[in-house]
């Protein structure tokens, strides 16, 4: 058991998988691409993160009292789908710009109104994304506030590119924005800003 579900961890969820559309895998291969030269970097993506950065964040700022059973086995929420029907993306980042893109494929359980995905599937590949990018620059942050433009409607299983930017770090306050585009790049989906803190390593998360 402890064997399956280790092996489980260890899978790298940002790499393809038969659930992926011809769109995707070729968006990929593109940024693969971009990689050979180190100005993109692709970033891997676990069920559960073991890196050095959540060990920091249970040592620092985690109350002992959010820590129990359930937090044991807590898997980060985009990937505890199964392949195909949740979110299936990868995210590169671009040190240098500040900036991330992240592919993404919204699978069938993140309908919304028939067709079209639900605004908190939306909500939530946006933040993994800026997230990501606030915490690329700045180290532990969390979200303190994200503001979404809903401009088109996204079709259920399509593929998008979004493209997270660090805008501006005020003290521990990083300013995140990012849009939403279909593969050629004609549609604009959203536009987001977000503001991430952080954290305060005098300030345990109550
Ligand atoms: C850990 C690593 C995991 C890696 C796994 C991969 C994950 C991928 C990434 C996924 C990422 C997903 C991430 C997630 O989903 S995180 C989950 C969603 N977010 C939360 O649950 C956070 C809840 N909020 C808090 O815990 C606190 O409010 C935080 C920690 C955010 C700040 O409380 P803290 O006590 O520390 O700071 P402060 O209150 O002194 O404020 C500091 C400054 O900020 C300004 N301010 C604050 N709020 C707002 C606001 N709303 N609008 C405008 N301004 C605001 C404030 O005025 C002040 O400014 P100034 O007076 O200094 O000028």
């Amino acid at each position: 058991r402890l064997f399956s579900s280790e092996k489980l961890t260890q899978r790298d969820h940002s790499l393809p998988n038969p659930s992926w559309s011809k769109d995707l895998r070729l968006l990929f291969d593109q940024f693969m691409k971009k990689c050979e030269d180190s100005s993109w970097k692709r970033l891997p993506s676990y069920k559960c993160e073991s890196s050095q950065r959540v060990q920091d964040f249970k040592t620092h700022f985690l109350d002992p009292k959010f820590m129990n059973e359930q937090t044991v086995h807590g898997q980060l929420f985009t990937r505890s789908f199964e392949d195909g029907l949740g979110f299936e993306y990868a995210m590169f980042c671009n040190d240098a710009e500040k900036r991330i893109v992240c592919l993404f494929q919204g699978g069938p359980y993140l309908q919304g109104v028939p067709g079209f995905l639900h605004g908190g599937a939306i909500a939530t590949i946006i933040d993994a994304t800026t997230g990501m990018t606030a915490l690329l620059a700045g180290g532990i942050v969390m979200t303190a506030n994200l503001n979404i433009n809903f401009k088109r409607p996204i079709p259920l299983c399509s593929t998008v590119v979004l493209n997270s930017q660090l805008d501006k770090v005020e003290g521990r306050k990083f300013f995140v924005s990012c849009n939403i585009h279909s593969v050629d790049g004609k549609t604009l989906y959203s536009e987001t800003t977000g503001l991430f803190i952080k954290l305060d390593p005098d300030k345990r998360l109550k």
